[in-house]
């Protein structure tokens, strides 16, 4: 199937969900996440959700991480929807954060983070068996993902759909997959 159609249908059948489902799945999400093996992770890139579009409530993995890992450094991303570039920011807690146009919450004054990034916590619309992905469609991730040397983690409330027929050489695959009920390593 190709990206456009996929996105279409990924975007309504995750704004169907009900709230009660979409709580469930993000408890169950968290299951699924705090298996992951942290030992070697000393710094996480984590997107801050858009609820209005039932993401993944990432907010729920922060608030594990930072009770259960404190030495790991969490870090945020603030897109420049005119470059198409994202920037790594420290977290300085939910107080420092302010929606922009897209209703995406973004950092204020979480200073811009130049180190390494080990694991990287990444939003989809879709994915499938291969580990492909499917976005918003402006490339802002397979931009982002080319520059940096980390495990590439998607998280999705469902699970792996149709194939994506119109990958291009841009598009960088997952490692893993993390969904409600499973880890899937590609
Ligand atoms: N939480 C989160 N942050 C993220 C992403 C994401 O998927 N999730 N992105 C992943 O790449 C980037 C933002 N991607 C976006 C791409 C397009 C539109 C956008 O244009 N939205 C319009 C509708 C479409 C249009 O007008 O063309 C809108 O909402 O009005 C918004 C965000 C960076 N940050
Ligand atoms: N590294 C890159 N350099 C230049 N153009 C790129 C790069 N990555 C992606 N693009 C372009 O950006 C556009 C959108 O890509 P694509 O449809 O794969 O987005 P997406 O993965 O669905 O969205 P997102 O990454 O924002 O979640 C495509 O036209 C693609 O060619």
């Amino acid at each position: 199937m190709l990206k456009s159609e996929i996105r279409k249908q990924a975007l309504k059948s995750r704004l169907s969900l009900s709230d009660e489902e979409y709580k469930t799945l993000n408890n169950e999400l968290l299951k699924q996440f705090i298996a992951l093996d942290f030992d070697r992770v000393k710094t996480i890139h984590v997107f801050l959700p858009i609820t209005e579009k039932k993401e993944p409530n990432t907010f729920l993995l922060i608030e594990w991480l930072t009770q259960n890992h404190p030495e790991i450094k969490i870090i945020v991303p603030k897109a420049d929807f005119d470059m198409v570039i994202m920037t790594n920011h420290e977290y300085l807690g939910i107080d420092d954060l302010q929606k922009n146009l897209y209703d995406i919450l973004e950092p204020q004054r979480g200073n811009v983070y130049e180190g390494a990034v080990d694991m990287v916590l990444i939003p989809l619309l879709a994915f499938d068996k291969k580990g492909y992905r499917v976005g918003y469609g402006k490339g802002f991730y397979d931009r982002f993902l080319e520059s940096l040397n980390a495990q590439k983690i998607g998280l999705s409330l469902s699970s792996a759909g149709n194939k994506i027929d119109d990958v291009n050489e841009y598009d960088i695959r997952l490692d893993f997959c993390i969904t409600p009920t499973e880890i899937i390593k590609f």
